[in-house]
Parts: C-alpha cells; sequence; structure tokens
C-alpha cells in the first residue's frame, strides 16, 4: 500500500517555537529513501500551509487554549487530506509538529471507520480548556478527539468513531491531578512507564494493540518523540526523564507493523530541532516510522 506522507509545521500548540521544523529535518533524515528501501511505494504530498505566531494577534496566546482558531483551521484541513488520503486506498504518515495536530489526524481516520487508536507518549494530553496547566493544545488532542470536557461542544474537534474503549495510551510519567482523574473516570486504557518496567515493552505493547484493535475497522497509533528517553531524543519540546530506551522504541514498532491490517494512520510528532543534537531526534523518528510501517533486520 503506497505511504502519503503528510507535513504539518505546526507549533501553535506548544510553547516553544521550533517543532514547526520537525517535518523538514524528519525529510532530511532520509524519510523517503528509508520508505523507498522496504519497498514502500512514497509520495510526498508537502506541508499544509500553517501561520507564525508572529503573524497572529499575541491575545491568541494568552488564553487558556492558545490560538485554537488557527488549531481548528489546520486540523479541518488535515482532517480532509487524511480522508482524502485514505479514499485512495493509501496510507496518511502524517509529521508533526507539535501533538495538538492529532485532532485532525484522528478526526479524518475516524470519518468513514470505526477506530482504535495507541498513544505512544511521556504525557496522557488528555487536559481541557478547564483543566490544562499551560494552556498548550498539544496537551489536549485525546480530550478533544473523545469530546470529553468542553471539547463536547467543538463537533471539528471530535473524532466521530473513536471510542475510549479503544484508546490506550503508553508509556506515561507525567500526567497532571485532573487528567489522573479523568483518565480514572474514562474507559481509556494507559500504561505507565512502571507496566514497562514490571512486565516489559512487548507485553504492554501487545495489550495496548489489543486494546486498540479490539472490534473497530483499524487503528491510528500516534508517536510522540518525547516517549523515548530524553537520551535517546533530545530533540523535543517537553522531555521527561524515565522514558523508553532505543531498543524498547523499536520493538514495539515493529509490533505495530506486525499488525499492519489493522494500521490506519500513523503520525510521528513533537521532534524540535532546535533543540536537537545533529538531527538525531529526527533520524530516530524516521527509523520508528521505518520500523513500523515494516523494516526489518532481516
Ligand atoms: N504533546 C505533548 N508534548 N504534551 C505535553 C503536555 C504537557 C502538559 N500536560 C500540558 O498540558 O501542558
Ligand atoms: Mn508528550
Ligand atoms: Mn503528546
Amino acid at each position: 500500500m503506497t505511504i502519503r506522507t503528510i507535513g504539518v509545521p505546526m507549533d501553535l500548540g506548544a510553547d516553544r517555537r521550533g517543532v514547526d521544523m520537525g517535518p523538514s529535518a524528519i525529510r532530511y533524515a532520509g524519510l523517503s529513501a528509508t520508505l523507498d528501501d522496504i519497498d514502500r511505494s512514497t509520495v510526498d504530498r508537502g506541508d499544509l500551509t500553517v501561520p507564525h505566531a508572529e503573524e497572529r494577534d499575541p491575545e491568541r496566546a494568552a488564553t487558556n487554549a492558545k490560538y485554537l482558531p488557527e488549531v481548528e483551521a489546520i486540523c479541518t484541513r488535515l482532517a480532509d487530506e487524511v480522508d482524502d488520503t485514505l479514499a485512495d486506498g493509501a496510507l496518511p504518515l502524517v509529521l508533526g509538529g507539535d501533538h495538538s495536530i492529532a485532532i485532525g489526524t484522528l478526526a479524518g481516520a475516524a470519518r468513514d471507520a470505526e477506530i482504535g487508536a495507541v498513544w505512544f507518549d511521556a504525557h496522557s494530553d488528555i487536559n481541557t480548556p478547564a483543566t490544562t496547566p499551560s494552556g498548550n493544545v498539544h496537551g489536549m488532542p485525546l480530550a478533544a478527539a473523545l469530546g470529553l470536557g468542553e471539547f463536547a461542544d467543538t463537533p471539528w474537534a471530535n473524532a466521530p468513531n473513536l471510542s475510549e474503549e479503544n484508546v490506550a495510551i503508553v508509556g506515561l510519567r507525567s500526567v497532571d491531578d485532573p487528567e489522573r482523574e479523568r483518565i480514572r473516570d474514562s474507559d481509556v486504557t494507559a500504561y505507565t512507564m512502571s507496566d514497562i518496567d514490571e512486565r516489559g515493552v512487548v507485553d504492554v505493547t501487545e495489550e495496548a494493540l489489543a486494546v486498540a484493535t479490539d472490534g473497530v475497522d483499524g487503528i491510528h497509533v500516534s508517536l510522540d518523540m518525547d516517549w523515548l528517553d530524553p537520551s535517546h531524543a533530545p530533540g523535543v519540546g517537553t522531555p521527561v526523564r524515565g522514558g523508553v530506551t532505543y531498543r524498547e522504541a523499536h520493538s514495539a514498532m515493529e509490533l505495530v507493523a506486525d499488525h499492519d491490517d489493522a494500521l490506519r494512520s500513523l503520525e510521528v510528532v513533537e521532534v524540535n530541532p532546535i533543540l536537537d543534537s545533529h538531527n538525531e531526534t529526527a533520524e530516530l523518528a524516521t527509523e520508528l516510522a521505518a520500523s513500523a510501517l515494516g523494516k526489518r533486520v532481516l
């Protein structure tokens, strides 16, 4: 199946500028050659146009959901792109940009199918404008997609055919208090780093994939590069110590590839080249995308 790359140079959902250069850094790291190597035909659709923060009214950055009108415009376009890509029989590979873009990817992937989602992340990204400590929308995409809290009133942000029962978050180690409560009150399945310590990444990821794929047409896999330990992925805006290792990340992505019949869309987000060292986080993002799409040693 053809892979269609969609770049979203978005940083309005995150506090730190620089994550808008993520798609470019990932391409520079050799994404298309790497995917060609594994016999996946790829088409690059280029980047969506994202306004610069400097062109916007600074007032928009002073709310409890910064630049939400811009996030809405971009995610609405991204949802259309993802939906068109799927309608053409291709697999969307979305390159971020900050994690707010998952609102668009999920909405597009869930437009014509029941979907599940596996969320590889240090954070649970399930805040709402009422609970966010930062106002950054990249901390809210799961709540938005699931229509939780204030997002119940913003249909553009919801993924119509995604239910909590089919959402699994893997690798948590930074959860805000209201997020903890929301996860407890929901049917979302969440695995912390302690679960990975105790059970191993293979067991946990297998279970997460089973949760996500149960009874649905396909799954979305969202890979936030801060899922990895900052020693392997220093180029992210919100690093948290104690993440998965290089090897663990590859094992998990190889398990995703084992479910290629279910994989409907893949997204790699939060690569921030200005915080990176010699593009190593973008290179790792490229490698991990390739593992998720079927690259093997032998
Ligand atoms: N996609 C991310 N990197 N999210 C980080 C979120 C951090 C924090 N929980 C917040 O809401 O601001
Ligand atoms: Mn994160
Ligand atoms: Mn995230």
